[in-house]
């Protein structure tokens, strides 16, 4: 794996040989991390990619090389209308992935609730309760095809802090996989906003796959733009892009 810095961008950019170096890379990460701070607050994402990641974490913790117990997490987003105990839903993701197999307190875990009476008032206090703590230090974050961040889709702006948003059109197609029929899959969700995501002091984002190498050809060389969120994390002054071969595929070779 080459660890150099890029050249015209900001990011770091470490390209590892496959998605399972990358995914152990990221687990090495939020490991080193929590362990220079054992109280850290976690910002956390689902979807596929992030999958491999936790098991190495579950790993670590299993092998007594990370300790959960004095952290806290707030994750990115969650479908509206999707209860926790919905098998799609992000709370039962994080709670099948991580949380059940590891030692975090369950009063610090957070999730938005999908469910809440009053979806805007939540998002609000969720944004809230992300400062009340002293804000993210590190956030894991995967990427849509559309270079979607969190549900921050195309057009999102910079500023945008955590809300209810519609989701796009191909986002609703993509994760219709995962559902029984297309329209099983909320058309809404609450998101961690730009803005929200922007305030974290350290940014991982893991990309896998040649499905992503377009994106982030963009996210990482195209000037930042809010019709590909994520090349907005070229003006963060702390990311790190972890990527597979496949997913950094049509980076030219001077940036890692
Ligand atoms: O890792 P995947 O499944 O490609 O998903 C990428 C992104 O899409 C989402 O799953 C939302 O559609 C995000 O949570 C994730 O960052």
């Amino acid at each position: 794996m080459s660890t150099e810095k890029t050249g015209p961008t900001q990011p770091i950019v470490l390209r590892c040989p496959d998605a399972d170096a990358a995914s152990r890379k990221v687990a090495d990460l939020i490991t080193e991390a929590i362990t220079a701070k054992p109280a850290i607050v976690l910002g956390l994402a689902t979807g596929a990619t992030p999958i491999q990641t936790y098991e190495h974490l579950v790993a670590g913790f299993r092998n007594g090389r990370v300790d959960f117990r004095h952290a806290t997490s707030f994750n990115l987003d969650e479908y509206i209308g999707l209860e926790a105990k919905h098998p799609q839903s992000y709370r039962y993701y994080m709670q099948q992935h991580l949380f059940d197999h590891v030692n975090f307190s369950p009063m610090r875990t957070y999730v938005p609730d999908g469910c809440a009476d009053d979806p805007v008032a939540h998002a609000s206090a969720y944004d809230q309760e992300i400062g009340r703590v002293g804000g993210i230090d590190l956030q894991l974050l995967g990427i849509g095809r559309n270079g979607h961040i969190g549900f921050n889709e195309p057009g999102s702006p910079a500023a945008s802090r955590t809300r209810v948003v519609d989701l796009a059109e191909v986002t609703i197609k993509n994760n219709a996989r995962y559902f029984d029929s297309p329209d099983q899959v909320p058309k809404k969700a609450i998101t961690m906003g730009i803005g929200t995501i922007f305030e974290a002091k350290q940014i991982v984002m893991l990309a896998t796959g040649a499905s992503k190498a377009k994106v982030i050809r963009q996210s990482l060389l195209d000037p930042p733009t809010e019709s590909v969120p994520a090349s907005l994390l070229q003006l963060h002054s702390s990311v790190t892009f972890v990527l597979d071969e496949a997913a950094a595929s049509e980076l030219p070779d001077e940036i890692c």
